[in-house]
């Protein structure tokens, strides 16, 4: 659905990696684990399609971001969500922020003439009900504590129904009742038919979470595969080390 094909990417001088491959499908969880600096958020920004790559291709079920002009982009753009490791909410209600990215979205699918089959405040609560937020619609972002602002952005994500929906570190800076909400509503996005990429350094996370495991390491992504067979049974010899806390960063 959204794939990365043999893509490079540099900052300057500084390759972040090259001829990297990889796929979110629909309906999945696919975590994305490695150190930290080596690229996790750069390959979110890549999937996200807003960085381009120095090359190779990205694309969204089958339709090549870079290819066409900056319009047909941005409509791609637009199928993918993004959540951050801060929640960057507005100076408005709860309610406000979900709906900001609903309505964004809303106005543009109106103008190709597709429309949702329910209205927004409906999708609002509906999505703040998945981050058990539902009777907090009236509080002002300014009042909650860093974990309620977190799964408000995980709401606002999913309120515009993504085909993709990309996490970067989304629990990293929460406790773990806020942590477990999180991943609770990860699955959900899931069972939806999303399919959703997360950047981790948390490995127990990524066995708790993911359906898929893919490992990026210096050199790009070593192994990807079903999260079991990774963790129990990994084929490349730098993951298992990796994995084992044997290769120290
Ligand atoms: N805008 C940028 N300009 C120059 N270098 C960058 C830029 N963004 C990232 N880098 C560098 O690219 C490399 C990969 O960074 P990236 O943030 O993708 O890694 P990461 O795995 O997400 O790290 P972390 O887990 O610490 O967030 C790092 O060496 C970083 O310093």
């Amino acid at each position: 659905m959204l794939r990365a094909t043999d893509a490079s990417v540099s900052y300057g001088d500084g390759v972040v990696f090259r001829d990297l491959s990889i796929e979110v499908d629909a309906g999945e969880v696919l975590a994305v684990i490695g150190p930290s600096g080596v690229g996790k958020t750069t390959l979110l920004r890549l999937l996200a399609l807003s960085l381009e790559p120095d090359d190779g291709s990205v694309s969204l079920d089958g339709t090549e971001a870079w290819a066409g002009d900056a319009t047909e982009r941005l409509a791609l753009r637009r199928r993918v969500g993004l959540v951050f490791q801060e929640a960057n909410l507005f100076d408005a209600t709860v309610a406000r922020n979900v709906e900001y990215g609903l309505r964004v979205r809303r106005s543009w699918t109106d103008r190709i003439g597709s429309l949702f089959g329910r209205g927004v405040p409906e999708a609002v609560h509906e999505a703040l009900d998945v981050v058990g937020l539902a009777d907090e619609t009236r509080r002002h972002a300014d009042s909650l504590s860093g974990g309620e602002a977190q799964r408000v952005s995980f709401a606002r994500a999913l309120a515009y129904e993504p085909d993709a929906l990309l996490l970067d570190e989304p629990t990293s800076d929460l406790d773990p009742r806020n942590t477990a909400v999180i991943e609770e509503a990860t699955a959900e996005a899931r069972d939806r038919g999303i399919g959703v990429a997360v950047a981790t350094h948390d490995m127990h996370q990524a066995e708790r979470i993911a359906d898929r495991v893919a490992v990026l390491l210096d050199d790009g992504i070593t192994e990807v595969g079903p999260t079991e067979a990774i963790f129990e049974d990994p084929t490349d010899e730098r993951t298992r080390k990796f994995i084992s806390g044997e290769l120290v960063y």
